[in-house]
């Protein structure tokens, strides 16, 4: 069952109408499902079934504490990609031991905090990043984890600014480089390999790149083991897309299903713990963006609906020329349809949220942006000295403001003028 949905020709988020929302926390406002974030969860882990697994969510996606939270008492772990995640993470209750930090710049102080926590593991994606976490956690005496995040160097058919695993991205080491970047690591003595990691991309919409990178990875663990090398767990990322319009994407279930297919091939297979690190596949149809018409502005050759949403509210149609589906509220007052662009009040020709939509609608309407848990607010900005808008996590008949809308105040919180220009004229 789908959480966002028309009922007597009203879009509900789950059993709140969304106006309801709109009406009680102004707009523009994320609105975010539980039972949606739940049951996509749940799907990974029935998934996985008895085979050992940790789903490791990206916070990158969707960094809200009752996010977090959530799925931290659903037993999630969590990937992070900064000290500041890490710090989310631990202030929504998740369990430092259940956290893989990934990233190619981590820096020194943000290797001591996650030793200091005690996280479960360091995907390092460089030999210098192996030196520089073994000289930390030598000064703090402690022996860091770590799984080599490899460029499998597969192309993940996805958009380029979201594609990871080619030779051509900044991120991990490539896979011809990895046997030799692991005997660096167990030589060096505040360091113990736990793991191999791969991330090829995100919003990817077939199997076949992931197998490929699967088989990439499971000859490197042949050669690990010929040296010596044993892993524990084996972290094949996250990517799996979401439909934003008719793309198909494989299920949770299908794309598990295939890899513990091809896994089981493998000699101890059965042993090798499995992780993921899921982000869109569990928020981006979690969330929908509730926003305004402020006016519409018919032309001669295009017909605008400005909202109250921008691109930094939401970028992804901006920055990737990401369709997402623009639906009104409520259906049920007559309008005439004509064709859109959905455009936002920022002072960029790049800002708008749809272009060529065909909608019924007036000025004063409430229109959803649909697929915005994931990639929307974590990513909205002040541009414009836009404050960013509030969020609000339906549950059942109830809707809770689980973080308000930014004080214009605190957009210059921070900032001070030249003491010169404290008050008076020169
Ligand atoms: C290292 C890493 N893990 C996980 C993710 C989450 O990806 P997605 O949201 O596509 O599942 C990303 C983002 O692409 C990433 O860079
Ligand atoms: N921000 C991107 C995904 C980035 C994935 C991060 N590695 C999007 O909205 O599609």
């Amino acid at each position: 069952m789908d959480h966002f949905e028309y009922r007597d020709g009203v879009l509900y988020g789950e059993d709140v109408p969304l106006s309801r929302v709109a009406e009680q926390f102004g707009t523009p406002c994320y609105v975010y499902s539980r039972a949606t974030l739940a049951r996509h969860f749940r799907a990974y882990t029935e998934a996985l079934g008895s085979h050992p697994h940790l789903i490791c969510y990206a916070v990158k996606a969707n960094t809200n504490l009752a996010v977090l939270g959530l799925l931290a008492r659903m037993g999630s772990g969590f990937d992070i990609v900064s000290v500041g995640e890490l710090e989310r993470v631990l202030a929504a209750g998740g369990d430092p031991a259940r956290v893989v930090f990934s990233g190619v710049a981590k820096q020194e102080a943000e290797m001591a905090r996650a030793l200091e926590v005690g996280i479960k593991c360091f995907n390092v994606e460089s030999r210098p990043e192996l030196e520089r976490l073994d000289a930390v956690a030598g000064r703090l005496g402690k022996v860091a984890p770590v799984s080599l995040r490899v460029n499998p160097d597969v192309d993940a058919g996805t958009h380029p600014y979201i594609s990871t695993g080619l030779k051509d991205n900044k991120f991990g080491i490539p896979v011809d480089e990895a046997l030799a970047a692991y005997e660096l690591a167990t030589e060096l003595p505040h360091l113990k390999v736990v793991g191999l990691d791969c991330h090829i991309g995100s919003q990817l919409t077939e199997i076949s790149p992931f197998l490929d990178a699967l088989d990439r990875l499971l000859v490197l663990l042949e050669r690990l083991r010929e040296c010596g090398i044993e892993v524990e767990h084996l972290d094949l990322g996250g990517g799996l897309g979401v439909p934003y319009r008719n793309e198909h994407p494989p299920s949770p279930f299908d794309y598990a299903t295939a890899l513990l297919e091809r896994l089981s091939k493998w000699p101890g297979s059965e042993r090798l713990t499995l992780l993921f690190e899921p982000g869109r596949s569990i928020a981006a149809n979690a969330g929908v963006l509730l926003t305004r018409v402020e006016f519409l502005k018919p032309g001669e050759t295009r017909n605008f609906a400005i909202v109250d949403a921008g691109m930094n509210d939401l970028i992804r149609p901006s920055l990737y020329q990401a369709w997402q589906a623009i639906l009104p509220v409520d259906t049920r007052k007559p309008r005439d349809t004509a064709t859109y662009d959905v455009v936002g009040p920022v002072c960029e020709t790049g800002d708008f949220l749809g272009k060529d939509r065909a909608l019924a609608i007036a000025a004063d309407d409430l229109l959803a942006v649909r697929s915005a848990g994931a990639y929307g607010f974590v990513m909205a900005s002040n541009y414009n000295s836009r404050p960013r808008p509030a969020e609000v996590m339906v549950d059942g008949d109830r809707a809770h403001l689980v973080r308000r809308r930014e004080r214009l105040e605190e957009l210059w919180a921070g900032e001070a003028l030249l003491p010169e220009d404290e008050g008076g004229s020169r």
